[in-house]
């Protein structure tokens, strides 16, 4: 084969601009991640991958240089914070005297086995995860992007169903009757003794975390903690032994959509690992045709 034309390397006759960003994005990557359980699992993943042009006199990157390198780690090592910066660092190598700041996008959906709330079942659920992690003027950072669904039954509803509850049964049990032990029981099992019941929303929690430099890289884990905080993550396999097990649980976790973003709070506030995040909630309501929404934060504006 002849010499072929490189116009990437190409002075250019008339000077350009610096620019901000050029590279790729969308390229079909398999990332290694740990599933929580101390094995690493494979999954596809689509990656965009960025470096700075600081040279006014070159017209282009060398996006090759960046897909090989990509290749080399993403497909070679497990995904954590280390890797990462190795990664970055190769990309700036990769361009010497051309840029000076490198950024990665990596999303994929890891695939996690859930089991059951009661019985020996579980099921599959896939969570999206996007990982940035640049590296320029301002040192390594690693950010990480992913979102819970669980469930919120409606505090206000919660207590109104109750009080009507409570005069159904002064209505069909007057204080004047002595109360037979067997007919409140049956009552109590019926639907015409309950005859109100709270709504309840599928709800969804996104979340975006910032990691202290050197700190780890355990996706699942973090799911981990923010289902167990909201107590209602939505289920798999499910059997009547695990409904009602979820119906227990949706009792003990009446949530507003102000209640479930405190206790997201306090799961990211109170790891060490974790510089600053932000979080929204939604509350999906089946009340209204709107939304409820709750936002908090540390360190990342709006
Ligand atoms: N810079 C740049 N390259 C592009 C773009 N779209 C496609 N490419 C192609 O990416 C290919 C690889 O570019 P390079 O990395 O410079 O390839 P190379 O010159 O063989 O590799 P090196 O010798 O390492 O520079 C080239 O064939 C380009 O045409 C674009 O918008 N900008």
């Amino acid at each position: 084969m002849g010499l072929m034309p490189d116009i990437a390397i190409h002075p250019q006759q008339q000077l350009g601009n610096t620019l901000d960003a050029v590279g790729m994005q969308g390229i079909e990557m398999p990332v290694l991640f740990d599933a929580g359980d101390g094995t690493l699992q494979r999954a596809s993943a689509k990656v965009d991958a960025f470096v700075n042009l600081v040279r006014k006199d070159q017209r282009g990157i060398h996006m090759s240089r960046l897909y090989l390198l990509i290749d080399e780690f993403l497909g070679r090592q497990a995904l954590e914070a280390g890797m990462l910066a190795s990664l970055l660092q190769a990309l700036l190598d990769s361009h010497r005297d051309l840029a000076d700041q490198a950024r990665i996008a990596i999303h994929f959906q890891p695939l996690i086995r859930r089991r059951a709330l009661r019985s020996g079942n579980s099921g599959w659920r896939s969570y999206p995860v996007s990982i940035e992690a640049s590296l320029g003027h301002e040192g390594f950072r690693l950010e990480l992007g992913t979102q819970v669904l669980y469930s919120s039954t409606c505090p206000a509803s919660a207590a109104l169903s109750r009080q009507l509850i409570q005069r159904q049964f002064a209505q069909d049990f007057p204080a004047d009757q002595p109360l037979e032990h067997d007919t409140v029981l049956a009552w109590l099992g019926g639907e015409t003794g309950i005859v109100a019941t709270p709504h309840a929303q599928r709800s969804v929690a996104r979340l975006r975390v910032g990691f202290a430099s050197g700190a780890p890289l355990n996706v699942i884990s973090l799911l981990d903690r923010v289902e167990a905080a909201l107590g209602t993550p939505v289920q798999t396999a499910v059997k009547r032994e695990d409904e009602q097990a979820f119906a227990l649980a949706n009792g003990g976790n009446l949530m507003f959509c102000e209640d479930a973003a405190r206790r997201i709070h306090r799961v990211l506030d109170a790891d060490g690992s974790i510089e600053d995040f932000h979080v929204r909630v939604e509350h999906w309501e089946s009340l209204h045709p709107h939304d409820a929404v709750a936002c908090v934060s540390k360190g990342i504006a709006l």
